[in-house]
């Protein structure tokens, strides 16, 4: 499909890499020179376009990733791609999946899943601020993803979750174990639970409050990703890296059979 007026595209050159949206007639201002919306608008996606100062730029399709970190608004703390991408694989998110999420945030994870639920599953996010909730639901537009996620201004920790039988619960706020009751009730009978929080202090708690709730298969993890140039001559890791963002805490929850009647 051609680029047309409106949409986003990743600019991508030497040092050159942003998202824009195409407008018609604006000049695109990179430290390679300046492109002209006009080149872009009507051309295959791919094309590789000249700046001013006769650089080459391709013209590609954002992923929702390039999209969010560049273009989303933010009024809280995100989760980045590597957590994101390990919470879709360990929550088992898919086409179909039902997953409900606390807190919103930013909607940078709400987007994530809703983009990996699609076509026929849901993703309910829940927040108590307000402002969250306005900005992921803005995120969620930018993207097109409104139509798979229910946006609910409501506190999970003392009015719960509104659905049941989920197949997923990601909780990503300051006491997570205060939600736990409500989290567990809203999963399946062997649903999943991701939990992400950044400190060591909240995870001993995170991790008490699981196994006394019945969960199994309770494991934590941090993810390390390690970028490596890619110029021939120098094929080694970049020197710095981020060395800490949060550790996610999966687990599988339980129903224990009746108590056996004493004779
Ligand atoms: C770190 S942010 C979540 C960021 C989000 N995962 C993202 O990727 O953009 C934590 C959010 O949890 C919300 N929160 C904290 N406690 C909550 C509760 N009991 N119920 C609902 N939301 C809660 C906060 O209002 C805040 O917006």
């Amino acid at each position: 499909m051609p680029i047309r007026e409106g949409d986003y595209v990743l600019l991508v050159g030497d040092g050159v890499r942003s998202v824009i949206k195409v407008v018609k007639g604006s000049r695109i201002n990179t430290i390679r020179g300046i492109i002209n919306g006009d080149d872009i608008i009507g051309n295959e996606y791919g094309i590789i376009v000249r700046t001013s100062l006769g650089y080459e730029v391709a013209i590609l399709r954002p992923l929702i990733t390039d999209i969010l970190l560049e273009r989303g608004g933010r009024v809280t703390q995100v989760i980045y791609p590597k957590d994101a991408a390990q919470i879709i694989i360990s929550a088992g998110i898919g086409p179909g999946s039902k997953v409900a999420e606390a807190g919103v945030g930013s909607g940078f994870m709400t987007a994530v899943l809703a983009y990996y639920v699609r076509p026929d599953g849901k993703v309910y996010g829940y927040d108590k601020r307000e402002d969250s909730i306005r900005t992921a639901r803005r995120n969620l537009e930018l993207l097109g993803l409104n139509e798979w996620v229910e946006l609910r201004l409501r506190d999970v920790s003392t009015e719960g979750f509104l659905e049941k039988e989920l197949d997923a619960v990601i909780l990503d706020m300051g006491d997570p174990w205060n939600a736990l009751p409500s989290a567990t009730e809203a999963l399946r009978t062997d649903g999943i639970l991701v939990i992400y929080v950044p400190t060591v202090n909240q995870v001993i708690k995170v991790i008490t409050a699981m196994k006394g709730a019945g969960y199994v298969n309770v494991r934590m993890l941090d993810v390390t990703v390690r970028e490596w140039k890619t110029e021939p001559n120098e094929v080694r890791p970049h020197t710095w890296i981020n060395a800490h963002t949060g550790f996610l805490i999966i687990g599988r929850r339980t129903i224990r059979p009746a108590a056996q009647p004493t004779e």
